[in-house]
C-alpha cells in the first residue's frame, strides 16, 4: 500500500479498558481474547536477565570511567536492544512525583480522564482500524512533551484536578532528555562514529513524547496482551515502571523473555529509527520486539518516553553511506513527522513497519 493512503485511514472508537475491568465481569469480550497466545515461558530462559548498565561508571564521576561497562553497553545495544539503567542520576524526588501524578491521573473518575481524549493524542487506547483486529488490555495517555511549543495542554489533565502534573512532567521530561543525550554520546563512542554528529540528530527542538500506560487487572489475564508485539517507531525509548509490577516481555533468541526490573531502574531500548539510519548504527544496534502481559490481580502502570530525531533529519539511508556498491535497504521517509504518521496508521504488528519500508533489492 502507498504511504498516502495509509496515512488517511480512520481509527475505530473503543471502550476504556479500565472502565470495562471495573465492571468485574467473569469473562471479557472476545475481541481481547487471543487464542494463539503462548504465555508459557521456557524455564531455561528465566535464568537469563537483560543487561544492567551502571551509568555512574560511564560518566566522569568518583566511580571513574569503566571500559568494561562501556563494552557491556555496546553488547546490550547490539544483542539485546534493551538494557536496564541504574545510577542514572535522575533525582529521586522527580521520579517520586512522576509516580504520584501519573497514578493520580489514572485514578481520576472516567469523566475527567475522558476530557483529555483526542484522536492520536491524549487519553484513549492504541489506534485500531479494523473490526477483526484484537484489542490490547490497556488504556493510555499519550502526550507530546518536547519541544514545549508542541504541547497540547487541552489533552493534559486539568490544572485543578492534578495541580502539579505539568510541572512534574516538565521536570521529568528534561531529565529524560539529559539521559538520552548522555546515552547517545556513549553509543556514538561505542560505534566509533562522530559523537557530535550523532547527538546533533537529536538536538534541541527534537520531539519527545510520552505514552503513559495503564493495564488493569484482567480476569482472563493469560489470554490477553496489554500491548501487542511491536518495536518502537522512535529513536530511543526510556521506560519507567511505576508500581513495581512486571509485565514487559522482549523477543530474545526466538522466545519471549520477561523483564524483571530492578527498583529505581529505567529501562532503555533502541527504536526503529536508530536501526534504520545507517549513520546511526549501520544496522548494528537493533530495535527489538516487545509486548506486555497483564496480571489477574494487580494493575500495572508504566511511562515510555520516546525520543525522536530532529525534523530536519531524513529517516533513511544517507546517500554518502551507499558506498562500496552497497544499496539502500530502506525507503526514505522525509522526517520523523511522516514516520510517525505511518506508524500511527498501522496496527502494532511486530517489526512490520521496518518490513514495510524495506526495499527488496
Ligand atoms: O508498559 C511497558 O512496559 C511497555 C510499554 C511499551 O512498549 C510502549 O509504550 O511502547
Ligand atoms: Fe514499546
Amino acid at each position: 500500500m502507498e504511504i498516502e493512503s495509509i496515512i488517511n485511514s480512520v481509527p475505530l472508537a473503543l471502550e476504556s479498558v479500565q472502565v470495562l475491568a471495573s465492571k468485574n465481569l467473569g469473562t471479557i469480550p472476545s475481541r481481547y481474547i487471543r487464542h494463539d497466545l503462548v504465555q508459557k515461558v521456557d524455564h531455561e530462559i528465566l535464568v537469563k536477565e537483560i543487561p544492567v548498565i551502571n551509568l555512574s561508571k560511564l560518566i566522569d564521576s568518583d566511580a571513574g570511567f569503566s571500559q568494561e561497562e562501556m563494552d557491556k553497553l555496546h553488547l546490550a545495544c547490539q544483542e539485546w536492544g534493551f538494557f536496564q539503567l541504574v545510577n542514572h542520576g535522575v533525582a529521586e524526588e522527580v521520579m517520586k512525583k512522576m509516580i504520584e501524578d501519573v497514578s493520580s491521573f489514572f485514578n481520576l473518575p472516567f469523566e475527567h480522564k475522558k476530557q483529555c481524549s483526542q484522536d492520536a493524542e491524549g487519553y484513549g487506547q492504541a489506534l485500531v482500524f479494523s473490526e477483526e483486529q484484537k484489542l490490547d488490555w490497556g488504556d493510555m495517555l499519550f502526550l507530546r512533551t518536547q519541544p514545549v511549543a508542541l504541547r497540547n495542554y487541552q489533552v493534559w489533565p486539568a490544572q485543578h484536578l492534578i495541580p502539579t502534573f505539568r510541572e512534574t512532567v516538565s521536570m521529568y521530561s528534561l531529565e529524560m532528555e539529559k539521559v538520552r543525550t548522555i546515552l547517545l554520546g556513549l553509543m556514538a563512542k561505542s560505534l566509533g562514529v562522530d559523537e557530535g554528529n550523532f547527538i546533533n540528530m537529536f538536538r534541541d527542538g527534537s520531539q519527545q513524547s510520552m505514552r503513559m500506560n495503564y493495564y488493569p487487572p484482567c480476569p482472563e489475564a493469560s489470554k490477553v496482551l496489554g500491548i501487542s508485539p511491536h518495536s518502537d517507531a522512535t529513536g530511543l525509548t526510556i521506560l519507567l515502571q511505576l508500581n513495581q509490577v512486571d509485565g514487559l516481555q522482549i523477543r530474545h533468541d526466538g522466545t519471549w523473555l520477561p523483564v524483571k526490573l530492578l527498583p529505581g531502574a529505567l529501562l532503555v531500548n533502541i527504536g526503529d529509527i536508530i536501526e534504520v539510519i545507517p549513520i546511526l548504527s549501520n544496522g548494528i544496534y537493533k530495535s527489538i520486539e516487545h509486548r506486555v502481559i497483564v496480571s489477574k490481580e494487580k494493575e500495572r502502570i508504566s511511562v515510555a518516553a520516546f525520543h525522536e530525531t530532529h525534523e530536519s533529519v531524513e529517516i533513511g539511508p544517507l546517500p554518502e553511506l551507499i558506498i562500496n556498491g552497497e544499496t539502500a535497504k530502506y525507503r526514505s521517509v522525509k522526517n520523523y513527522d511522516e514516520f510517525e504518521k505511518i506508524f500511527l496508521s498501522r496496527k502494532l504488528d511486530g517489526k512490520s513497519l521496518l518490513e514495510f519500508l524495506r526495499l527488496n533489492n
